[in-house]
């Protein structure tokens, strides 16, 4: 893992891009494609493409580690940029740092968008690296605070029951959740998540710019395997895969921005708020959000608290 972070991660060689599984025709020895059973009709929600249309992989030497593509429409991916973003403001847990105004503390993407200057817009953005949902994540304990806590938000709640009932893990619960905010040079370090009191499928989702995603052993030593992970994909980490290390090395500027590609038919929003919805769909309100995506990435990582 600490090489391959290191080889990955290098700014002044750049990576083969050789080794990295992209789950195209390349990996067929590596992967391995899944086909599940929807039963819901033609009707799904939350901003995904039907279940039909999913492509979803194993990966032959990660047991339970499960990577979905092609999972959300356009306007899903925009409904949940926006939504993620919106998430930071008023939140008690956000890591932004405390030089910063208050009027950044309470809504950093307001503060952000508001700032002529560009570099004081930057060191915002640098500023703001996570935010937490559910039960607060104590990065100095390393533990969730019971006593901490706000209502864990209910549309991405129904999200992850969604994805993880067709996925036949039943009975799941998102309790706690870490947003990533990357941007083109950060990283994010090799990291096993053990705080959390039960097994249940960790389920991460990607917006924005792509990722090199490494995933691990149960020993930082463990060789990696480097997966590239664009927008709209799903990571599940289940059962072997639950625990092991992973981290990210690499963040960089993708070729197709699939959040703005809006030839579907069905976008698939219908639970959503309309007003947000349109302002997501109105090119001229989009235009602040592509002005954030252009050197960012978005990774929201949901968890089961308790058993
Ligand atoms: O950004 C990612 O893809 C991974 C994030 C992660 O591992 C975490 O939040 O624990
Ligand atoms: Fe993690």
């Amino acid at each position: 893992m600490i090489e391959k972070f290191k080889y990955y991660k290098s700014k002044d060689k750049l990576p083969s891009f050789n080794d990295v599984i992209d789950c195209s025709e390349k990996d067929k020895d590596k992967i391995e494609q899944i086909q599940i059973k929807y039963d819901g009709g033609n009707s799904i929600y939350g901003g995904l493409k039907h279940p039909d249309d999913w492509e979803i992989y194993k990966i032959k030497n990660c047991p339970g580690l499960i990577i979905i593509k092609n999972a959300f429409t356009s306007l899903g991916q925009r409904y949940w940029i926006k939504t993620l973003l919106n998430y930071t403001k008023d939140n008690p847990n956000n890591l932004l740092e405390s030089k910063f105004c208050e009027s950044a503390r309470k809504n950093f993407f307001k503060a952000w968008s508001e700032e002529k200057d560009e570099q004081k817009q930057y060191a915002l953005k640098k500023a703001m690296r996570w935010s937490t949902l559910g039960f607060h994540y104590n990065w100095t304990t390393k533990e969730y605070n019971e006593d901490y806590k706000n209502d864990f938000p209910r549309e991405l709640n129904d999200l992850i029951c969604t994805i993880a009932n067709i996925l036949g893990f039943q009975n799941y619960k998102s309790e706690a959740a870490i947003i990533n905010f990357y941007y083109i040079g950060t990283t994010l370090a090799a990291h096993k998540d053990i705080s959390e009191h039960c097994n249940s499928p960790l389920f991460s989702l990607s917006f924005g710019q792509s990722a090199i995603f490494l995933i691990g052993g149960e020993n930082k030593d463990d060789d990696a395997i480097p997966i590239l992970l664009n927008s709209g994909d799903i990571v599940v980490m289940s059962n072997e895969s639950r625990f092991l290390y992973h981290a990210v090395p690499r963040i960089f500027e993708t070729t197709k921005q699939s959040w703005n590609n809006f030839n579907e038919i069905n976008h698939n929003c219908e639970n959503f708020n309309e007003n947000d919805l349109h302002d997501c769909m109105d090119e001229e309100k989009w235009k602040v959000f592509d002005k954030y995506l252009k050197d960012s990435r978005i990774n929201v990582n949901v968890r089961q608290f308790k058993k």
